[in-house]
């Protein structure tokens, strides 16, 4: 597991840390890490040309002890103060006293620099970059310097992942003591390139529940369903699909698709698509519906494709299943039918459907998807997953269990329909017994290696072809 912890809970743990160690012990631990992170990307230390930005705090800090550090090692090292007279104080005198340098001219030795040190904010910065930074900034990028971000690239918000200005482009950033959501969370995270953690000791003084999650590999394996000697079709659940319309018959298919390899023991289609479904899938159970009368499932899809006929999606959230809403069946979703529900209720919205559910304009649940996908959680009473380039999954548990982000995918996804191959595979976790935020995070996971495994050919794939890699993602997460 990746975990990563909001700025007010790594202060905290910072100041238990710091009152324990000797003064500055702490920024020194970051600025070796930092350089030695620096030396790795630079090759060769001894005459490179290294430019720091540096700002008014504690990440300008950084940058001028690890420049310090790089400068003993002959590195030509030169420091751009963006607020001289709040300048580190001690991480200065360590430059100067190395042999490094400060300049007025700053684009006179970004133009020709081999790394530059971006120190300009960190935890503490808010609002985008101020403006005299911005043409520094821009300089750096231009050039032809690796530039490597000091905890967070500058201009991002460090909580959210919202990037409210301008901000800067790293190639790599080297972050401190643990991930901040803004690495990990769009659009922050396109920033910060590679990223690297350097340990500071904080691991002792973080608390056992971190802000944010992203499952890896191991977790997902240990969470997937795996039938036992015992197991027969109905135990290992059976997921009831309602899906497509005469308008949009390809939605069941994909759907169906993904719920077939998601791990239930059955898939029940219900709807007008049966024979479009029955053609592909022999193995499908299909009903015409409606899904009350349709037989017994653990657990319903209901959305994909239902063009007008979503008067199904009462029907469904009336059961007494667990029940994925998606697409279409995110379209007038009363509020206090899915909070009165006994089982548990999740959620798919991409953006644009999360911005309907919110009443909000689509650009600000992009910007601050955080704060959609809980806010959609606690207003909805059920858990979330909000789809797009990063994805989210939220609990309605007020904030006790941590935000999933996941961290597995790639933008061929962008493609019509996966998000039906999706809904269906994630609802067959559901119906094998996985709790919805696991459902919906292994979902998303086995979703986005798939369509790695699809792509690893090159090209664009399609829908089709995610849901048929799912096993292959399956088998590569359990290997
Ligand atoms: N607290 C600690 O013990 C440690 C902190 N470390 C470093 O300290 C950083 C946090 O330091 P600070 O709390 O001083 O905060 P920052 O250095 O991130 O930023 C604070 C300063 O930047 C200014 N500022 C805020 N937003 C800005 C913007 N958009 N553009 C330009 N300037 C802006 C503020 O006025 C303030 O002076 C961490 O990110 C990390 O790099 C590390 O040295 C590890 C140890
Ligand atoms: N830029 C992107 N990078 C990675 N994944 C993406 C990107 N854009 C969309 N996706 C993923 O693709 C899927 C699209 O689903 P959705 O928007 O419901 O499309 P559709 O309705 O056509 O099925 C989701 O799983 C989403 O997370
Ligand atoms: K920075």
């Amino acid at each position: 597991m990746r975990i990563a912890y909001s700025v007010e809970t790594v202060r905290a743990a910072e100041a238990e840390l710091m009152a324990r160690l000797p003064e500055g012990a702490l920024m020194q631990r970051a600025a070796a890490g930092l350089a030695a992170a620096c030396a790795g990307l630079l090759g060769r230390v001894y005459g490179a040309r290294v430019v720091l930005l540096v700002g008014s705090g504690d990440n300008g800090g950084d940058a001028l002890y690890a420049g310090a550090r790089l400068a003993r090692r002959g590195a030509g090292v030169c420091a751009v103060l963006l607020a001289p007279d709040r300048a580190h104080q001690g991480g200065l005198a360590a430059l100067l006293g190395a042999g490094g340098r400060v300049t007025d001219d700053p684009f006179e030795v970004l133009a020709d620099a081999d790394l530059v040190l971006d120190g300009v904010t960190g935890i503490g910065g808010h609002g985008g970059l101020r403006p005299d930074a911005v043409p520094v900034i821009r300089a750096a990028r231009g050039s032809n310097a690796v530039v490597v971000a000091v905890d967070l690239p500058s201009g991002v918000e460090a909580d959210t992942g919202e990037v409210r200005g301008e901000a800067l482009h790293a190639d790599a950033t080297v972050t401190f003591g643990t991930y901040k959501p803004g690495l990990l969370i769009d659009p922050a995270k396109e920033y910060a390139g590679m990223v690297r953690l350097v340990g500071i000791g904080l691991e002792d003084h973080l608390p056992s529940v971190p802000d944010l999650e992203a499952l890896q590999h191991a977790d997902v394996a240990r969470l997937l369903p795996v039938p036992t000697g015992e197991s027969d079709k109905y135990r290992r659940g059976v997921v009831g699909v309602v899906a497509g319309s005469a308008r949009y018959p390809g939605a069941a298919v994909l759907a169906v698709a993904g719920a077939l390899r998601g791990g239930a023991g059955a898939v029940r289609y219900v709807g007008p698509a049966a024979d479009g479904v029955i053609a592909r899938f022999p193995e499908a159970l299909v009903h015409g519906g409606p899904p009350a009368k349709a037989g017994r499932v653990q657990a319903w899809v209901v959305g994909p494709g239902l063009g007008d006929g979503i008067g199904v999606v009462a029907e469904v959230l009336d059961s007494d299943v667990p029940v994925l809403v998606d697409a279409d069946g995110l379209r007038l979703l009363d509020a206090a039918a899915v909070r009165g529900r006994g089982a548990p209720t999740l959620l798919t919205p991409h953006a644009g459907e999360a911005a309907a559910l919110l009443g909000v304009p689509r650009e600000e649940v992009e910007s601050a998807r955080l704060a959609s996908v809980r806010e959609l959680a606690s207003r909805y009473g059920a858990t979330v997953l909000l789809k797009g380039s990063t994805t989210l999954v939220a609990a309605p548990d007020g904030g006790r269990s941590p935000v999933r982000v996941n961290p597995m995918g790639t933008p061929w996804l962008a493609t019509a329909g996966s998000g039906d191959v999706l809904s269906g595979l994630a609802g067959s976790l559901l119906a094998a017994g996985l709790d919805a935020r696991d459902a919906g995070s292994a979902a998303a996971y086995l979703h986005g290696l798939a369509a790695r495994h699809a792509a690893s050919e090159g090209g664009p794939i399609t829908s089709y072809e995610v849901a048929e890699a799912l096993r292959s993602a399956w088998g590569d997460v359990q290997a």
